[in-house]
């Protein structure tokens, strides 16, 4: 079987910005173990004194319709009618109430996608040139982002021509000193650097593989209840990998996420049929994460028992 190796890039060649599907059928095994662990997690009812939920969320001084979010995602293909396909991603996620998320793209694309009124998360890659980085993170802030923060998980190898760096624990503590703006770091798959991120002053991390940056992947839900016991009290805990319906996403929720994204499964959505489109499918994902609060009397997004959730076998 293909499989990238620690530089994963969604870009080997310019032609290939497109859907990326290529990419997306050779990241080895995770994304397949990730799949069968949701599958495993079984969800009871408690439909006596239910009421319906609200599943609407604070987040960085924000209101949102939804705890569905938007994936950092980035040189997607223009629309049809030549939006860009980032533009026309922010242009879905303000018609459904939810956050945008901005990754790769330069200081041209993510003004872009601020101009669309997008409450937007920017994540920057480890670049090995940290005068880069601190560039996009002032240019982040100045130009109205709800939130920064790094990938530490793309650190290794180059993309699109730019090498990568893991970054230090120190690095990190200055980089959250620097940023004006909460900062979030995105990759984070133990509780080690779930702890360091607290310490380091992060105001929110991304449990996620990166959809599937190694191999062997441990699915980013098995670790969310340690990882939300170790630091929920201290930061926003969001989920990324394999979320594509409102039962995962009410998983997710249950087992310590305060948010979730979509990464992978909005891009056919986006291609086939936009910005309106996109907003429906959030809308639906919503709608079903709903039915499963209403069902197991989880009257909103801070009172969803853990025990609803069982892990069979
Ligand atoms: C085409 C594409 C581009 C991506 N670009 C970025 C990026 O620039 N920064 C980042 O942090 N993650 C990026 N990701 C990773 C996603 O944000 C997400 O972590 C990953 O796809 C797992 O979520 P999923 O299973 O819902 O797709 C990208 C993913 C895809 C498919």
């Amino acid at each position: 079987m293909l499989v990238p190796s620690v530089s994963l890039c969604y870009i080997e060649e310019k032609e290939r910005r497109v859907l990326f599907m290529e990419q997306i059928t050779v990241s080895g095994d995770s994304n397949r173990i990730t799949g069968e662990y949701f599958e495993q997690i079984a969800i009871e009812l408690r439909q006596l004194d239910c009421v319906p939920p609200d599943t609407s969320m604070e987040l960085f001084g924000k209101h949102f319709e939804t705890p569905v979010m938007m994936s950092p995602l980035s040189h997607l293909k223009p629309l049809e009618s030549g939006v860009p396909g980032m533009t026309a991603m922010a242009m879905g996620a303000v018609l459904s109430g939810s956050v945008m998320w901005a990754g790769m793209g330069d200081e041209a694309e993510l003004e872009d996608i601020l101009s669309t009124g997008a409450e937007t998360i920017k994540i920057i890659k480890p670049y090995a040139d940290r005068d880069l980085l601190y560039r996009r993170m002032s240019h982040a802030k100045d130009s109205g982002a709800l939130a920064v923060g790094v990938d530490i998980d793309h650190a290794f190898g180059d993309c699109l021509g730019y090498p990568m760096k893991p970054l230090s624990f120190g690095e990190l503590a200055e980089l959250t000193r620097a940023a004006g703006l909460p900062f979030v770091v995105k990759g984070v798959l133990s509780i080690q650097d779930a702890e360091k991120c607290v310490q380091a002053g992060a105001a929110g991390i991304v449990v996620s593989h990166h959809h599937g940056i190694i191999r062997s992947a441990v699915p980013p839900l098995f670790l969310l209840p340690s990882i939300k016991k170790a630091v929920g009290r201290e930061l926003k805990i969001f989920v990324d990998c394999g979320i594509d319906n409102g039962l995962n996403a009410f998983k997710a929720l249950a087992l310590g996420a305060d948010a979730i994204s979509l990464g992978r499964a909005v891009m056919p959505v986006l291609n086939e049929s936009g910005p309106e489109g996109l907003s429906r499918y959030v809308k639906s994902v919503t709608d079903e994460l709903k039915q499963a609060m209403y069902r197991t009397a989880s009257p909103d997004l801070n009172h969803i028992d853990p025990s609803v959730v069982h892990i069979l076998n």
